[in-house]
C-alpha cells in the first residue's frame, strides 16, 4: 500500500515491457505474461463490484484518448467489474457557450449558471458528450446506456452557492445532489449494461417539492454521490493532471496517497477545478467507498494501470482507518 508521499510521478508499474525487449522474443513474452499475472489479484478482488469512473471533459481531448477510454471500460466489464461512467464536459460546454455568444464564469471551480447557460449545459452534456461516449463504448458491443440525473429519478438536487475569499457567491442554477435513487442503474448493471451518466438533476426545494427546474451539477460531485449510493468499490476520476499536488504548480509535489483526514486539512488550500474534485473524493471515502483515485486521463489506459497494477498511478485517497 502506498504511503502519503510527494513523488515525481515516476511510477513502477511492475512488469511493463522493457524497451530492450525485442518483440516476439522470449523476454518480451515473459514481460507480457508478467503484466497479465500481476492483474490477477486485482481481478479477483474487484470482480463482481461496481466502480464509478468519472471522465472529465479535459481528459477527452483526442479521438485516441476517447477510444482508449471506451476500451478500458469494456475491459473492466469483461473482467467481471461493473463500471458506471459519470462524464463531465466543461470545455465542451465552454466551446458551445462561446459559439452562442453566452458569457460564462467560474467561482470556486463551479460554473455560474444562468437559465440561458443551463439550456446549453443540458444540451451539451446529455445530447453531445454523453451520446459520443455511448457510441464509442457500443462500438465494442451493445453495452452502454446513456442516462441523465433526470432519468428514472436518478438524482435530486438542491441549489448551492459557494464561498470565494470569505464572500458568499450565488451560482444560479447549480445544484448539489441531495438524493440518489440508483435502482435504474442497478437494473442496467444486472442486465450486463454500462450506464453512462450526465450530471444534470431535477431541483427539489428545501421542503421536498419538485420545482420543475433542472440544475447543473459538477460531474465530480455527481460521481461521488453515485459512488456512495451504489456502495462502489472505487471512485476513479480521470482528469488532465497526474494527480493532486500538495504545492501546485510545483511538479515535484505530487501526492501518491493520502488519508481522508490529510485531505480534509489540505482542502481549504486548493484552487480551481481541484476543489470539487478533491471534495468529491473526500465525500465518497467518508460515505464508505474504500478508495478514491485521481488519474491522468491524458495518458492512454491510465485507468487500467490504476485498477490492475500493484503500484497504481496518480493520487489515491483512503479512509483514516484503512488497514491494507
Ligand atoms: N493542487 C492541484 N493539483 C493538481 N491540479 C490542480 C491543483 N490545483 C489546481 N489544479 C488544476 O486543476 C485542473 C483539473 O481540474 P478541472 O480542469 O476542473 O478538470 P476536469 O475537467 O477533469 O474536471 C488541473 O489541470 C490543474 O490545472
Ligand atoms: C456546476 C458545474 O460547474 N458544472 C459543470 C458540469 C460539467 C463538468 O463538471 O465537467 P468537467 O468534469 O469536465 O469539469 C460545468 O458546467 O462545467
Amino acid at each position: 500500500m502506498r504511503e502519503m508521499t510527494d513523488t515525481t510521478g515516476a511510477t513502477d508499474t511492475g512488469g511493463t515491457t522493457g524497451t530492450t525487449d525485442v518483440p516476439g522474443s522470449p523476454d518480451d513474452a515473459a514481460a507480457k505474461a508478467a503484466v497479465l499475472v500481476e492483474a490477477l489479484p486485482w481481478i479477483k478482488r474487484f470482480a463482481g463490484t461496481t466502480m464509478v469512473i468519472k471522465y472529465g471533459g479535459n481528459a477527452m481531448v483526442s479521438d485516441e484518448l476517447r477510444s482508449a477510454f471506451a476500451e478500458d471500460i469494456v475491459f473492466l466489464h469483461h473482467c467481471g467489474i461493473h463500471p458506471v461512467v459519470v462524464h463531465g464536459g466543461g470545455p465542451q460546454i465552454n466551446t458551445m457557450l462561446s459559439r452562442l455568444g453566452i458569457e460564462s464564469e467560474f467561482a470556486g471551480g463551479l460554473r455560474v449558471t444562468t437559465a440561458e447557460a443551463m439550456d446549453v449545459v443540458r444540451m451539451v452534456l446529455t445530447g453531445q458528450v454523453g451520446r459520443e461516449l455511448v457510441g464509442l463504448v457500443n462500438g465494442h458491443g451493445p453495452y452502454a446506456v446513456g442516462m441523465s440525473g433526470e432519468d428514472a429519478a436518478l438524482f435530486q438536487a438542491q441549489r448551492t452557492g459557494t464561498v470565494v475569499d470569505g464572500e458568499p457567491v450565488d451560482l444560479g442554477l447549480v445544484g448539489e445532489v441531495t438524493q440518489v435513487n440508483p435502482s435504474a442503474i442497478r437494473d442496467l448493471v444486472e442486465n450486463g449494461r454500462i450506464p453512462v451518466v450526465s450530471s444534470v438533476a431535477p431541483e427539489i426545494s428545501a421542503d421536498g417539492q419538485a420545482t420543475g427546474e433542472v440544475l447543473n451539477v459538477n460531474a465530480d460531485t455527481a460521481a461521488a454521490a453515485l459512488a456512495v449510493a451504489l456502495g462502489a468499490s472505487k471512485l476513479v476520476v480521470l482528469t488532465d493532471v497526474e494527480g493532486l499536488y500538495s504545492h501546485w504548480p510545483d511538479r515535484t509535489s505530487l501526492i501518491s496517497s493520502l488519508s481522508a483526514g490529510q485531505l480534509r486539512a489540505l482542502l481549504p488550500t486548493l484552487e480551481a477545478g481541484m476543489i470539487p474534485k478533491m471534495a468529491a473524493c473526500l465525500h465518497s471515502v467518508d460515505g464508505g467507498v474504500p478508495q478514491a483515485h485521481i488519474v491522468d486521463g491524458r495518458a492512454p489506459h491510465s485507468m487500467l494501470l490504476e485498477v490492475f497494477t500493484t503500484a497504481g498511478v496518480g493520487t489515491q485517497v483512503l479512509p483514516d482507518d484503512h488497514t491494507d
